[in-house]
C-alpha cells in the first residue's frame, strides 16, 4: 500500500508525494508572505542567479561557475540577512497557525472571565479625536498573540473607557506616540511599536501611522483602528487592507462585524463567546 509506484523509469513513493506536497505548500506560503513586497523581487533575483549558476555549471564554463559559485556559497547567509524581516514573519505565521498558539493566544487575549467588549468607547473616542485632528492607533487582539508588540510599549492593563483613550492620545500625553493594544476586554498597553509595512502598493498619501497598522495586520489577524492626524479620517485595517474615511456608523458596524468574525474563527467555547461578544 505504501510502497513505491513507478512513473516510467522513476520510483515515486508516498513519501516522495508527501515531500513534493510539503515543498509546494511551503513555497506557496513563502510566496504569499513575500507577495506585494520588494523582498519578492530580491528573491526572484536570487533564484535567477541560482538557475544561471546551474546552467553555466552544466555547460562547463569554469570561470563563470567559479565566480557564481563564490556568490552561491555566501548566498544562504546573505539571504538570512536580507530576509530577516520576512523570515521572522514566516516563523510568526507558522506559530500563529499552531493549536498551541491558539491556546496561548486565548490565555493572553481572552481570559475566561472577560467583560463584554464594547466597541462604543472606541468609536466615540475615534470620532472625538478625528474632530480635533488628533492621531490614534488602536490594535484589537483576535487569535494572534500581540503580547510581543505590547511589550515594546508601556503596560497599562486598564478598563476600557473613552476618557482613558482620549487621555492616551492627547498630544501632550507622554503615552500618545505609538499604538494602544487591546486584549481580553482591557487596554493592555500604549506607546507600542508596530512593524512598518513594506508593501510598495500602499498609497503615498498614507503616513507611517497607517503603514504601521498595515504592517501589523499583514502578519497577524489583528484589527487596527487608525485616526489620521493630517486629515482626521478614521480607518480600519485588517489583513493588510485599509478601509479609509469611514463615517462613525460605518466604523461601528465594521468594527463589530470584524471582531465578531474573529471570535467565531477563534471558536471560543459557549460562556467565553457570550462573555466576549462585541456590543455597541
Ligand atoms: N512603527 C510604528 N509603530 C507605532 N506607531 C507608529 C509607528 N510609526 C509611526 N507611528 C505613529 O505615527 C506617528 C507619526 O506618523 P506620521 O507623521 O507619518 O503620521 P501622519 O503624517 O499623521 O500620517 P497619518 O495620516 O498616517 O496619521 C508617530 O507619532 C507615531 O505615533
Amino acid at each position: 500500500m505504501s510502497g513505491p509506484f513507478p512513473i516510467n523509469f522513476l520510483q515515486f513513493g508516498w513519501i516522495d508525494a508527501a515531500d513534493v506536497l510539503l515543498v509546494t505548500v511551503l513555497l506557496y506560503q513563502l510566496y504569499k508572505l513575500l507577495r506585494g513586497s520588494v523582498a519578492l523581487n530580491v528573491a526572484l533575483g536570487l533564484v535567477s542567479f541560482y538557475l544561471l549558476y546551474l546552467v553555466v555549471k552544466a555547460t562547463g564554463m569554469e570561470l563563470l561557475t567559479k565566480i557564481l559559485g563564490q556568490f552561491m556559497s555566501v548566498g544562504v547567509l546573505a539571504s538570512i540577512i536580507l530576509f530577516q524581516q520576512e523570515i521572522r514573519r514566516f516563523l510568526l505565521s507558522v506559530g500563529k497557525a499552531t493549536a498551541l498558539e491558539r491556546v496561548r493566544g486565548w490565555g493572553w487575549g481572552r481570559p475566561a472571565e472577560v467583560a463584554p467588549l464594547a466597541v462604543g468607547p472606541f468609536v466615540e473616542a475615534a470620532k472625538s479625536l478625528s474632530n480635533k485632528f488628533t492621531g490614534a492607533l488602536i490594535c484589537f487582539t483576535q487569535a494572534s498573540d500581540l503580547s510581543a508588540f505590547a511589550e515594546s510599549g508601556d503596560r497599562i492593563d486598564a478598563e476600557i473607557s473613552k476618557r482613558l483613550l482620549l487621555s492616551i492620545f492627547n498630544k501632550t500625553s507622554p503615552l500618545h506616540d505609538g499604538a494602544v493594544i487591546v486584549a481580553g476586554g482591557r487596554i493592555k498597553a500604549a506607546r507600542c511599536i508596530l512593524p512598518i509595512s513594506e508593501n510598495p502598493d500602499v498609497p503615498a498619501s498614507l503616513g507611517l501611522r497607517h503603514r504601521a497598522a498595515i504592517g501589523l495586520s499583514e502578519i497577524t489577524d489583528a484589527v487596527v483602528l487608525v485616526v489620521s492626524e493630517e486629515t482626521g479620517a478614521m480607518s480600519l485595517v485588517r489583513h493588510g487592507e485599509v478601509h479609509r474615511d469611514l463615517a462613525t456608523a460605518e466604523l461601528r458596524t465594521l468594527l463589530n462585524e470584524w471582531l465578531l468574525a474573529g471570535q467565531q474563527q477563534g471558536r471560543p467555547t459557549g460562556a467565553e463567546a457570550a462573555a466576549s461578544a462585541p456590543v455597541p
